[in-house]
């Protein structure tokens, strides 16, 4: 029980940093955090909430199969499987979901390529990319209404503890071992999208270089 209310506190304050920054535009956006491994489950934000509210019926506590543990009038995010999946794949401990006008646009210019890379970027530090070399690719995948196959596309790009995956004209989906590690991931993606799409304004023709 201590655990669940820890875990509520941690994912309330995560919810109210990302409100300030204006991220949970028209009720959109889901966040998660794992209670327990064994068996799974998570808090996840009920569905079609304006989270940028703060109340006792923001979260609630779901299954290995993404199914409210209790009994409840509330319902779970309508992408509650995309974080059954991250918990199911690896060991990360939070994940969180936002649409931005940033991640959006940047989703649209490089949708087609399947993917942003960045490179000599100091911020891709975030995702543990400390050499000169060192390349960062998120995948961008087609956003798919049918939840389901949503999620199977999403699902072949969790293969490690930390990762952010962008779908179409929708948002960015990270997550990470804890919520600090969550937050930060999806903090540097959204100043690594705000920086892209700066330079093209003044560069045009960074679009066509290839990383
Ligand atoms: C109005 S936003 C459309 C649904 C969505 O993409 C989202 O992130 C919020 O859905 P939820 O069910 O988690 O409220
Ligand atoms: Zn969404």
């Amino acid at each position: 029980m201590i655990m669940l209310e820890e875990r509520w506190r941690e994912l309330a304050d995560v919810k109210d940093e990302l409100s300030e920054r204006d991220w949970f535009m028209g009720t959109s956006g889901n966040l998660a955090i794992k209670v327990s491994h064994q068996p799974l489950q998570f808090l996840v934000t009920a569905s079609g909430k304006d989270k940028r509210k703060r109340t006792n019926e923001d979260f609630l506590l779901v299954d290995e199969f993404g199914h409210p543990v209790e009994e409840t009038h509330l319902k779970p995010s309508a992408e509650t499987l995309l974080h059954l999946e991250i918990y199911q794949k690896t060991n990360a401990g939070c994940s969180l979901h936002v649409h931005t006008i940033d991640n959006n646009v940047i989703s649209e210019i490089y949708g087609d390529r399947g993917e942003i890379t960045f490179k000599g970027q100091e911020l891709i530090k975030a995702f543990n990319k400390w050499e000169e070399d060192d390349i960062l690719k998120i995948p961008i995948i087609h956003n798919f209404a049918h939840i389901p196959t949503l999620a199977r596309a999403f699902s072949e790009h969790v293969k490690e503890d930390t990762g952010a995956v962008l779908i179409r004209n929708h948002g960015i989906t990270v997550w990470g071992r804890n919520a600090f590690e969550a937050k930060k991931i999806l903090e540097a993606s959204e100043f690594l999208f705000r920086y892209q799409l700066r330079l093209l304004e003044y560069k045009p023709y960074q679009l066509f270089k290839v990383v």
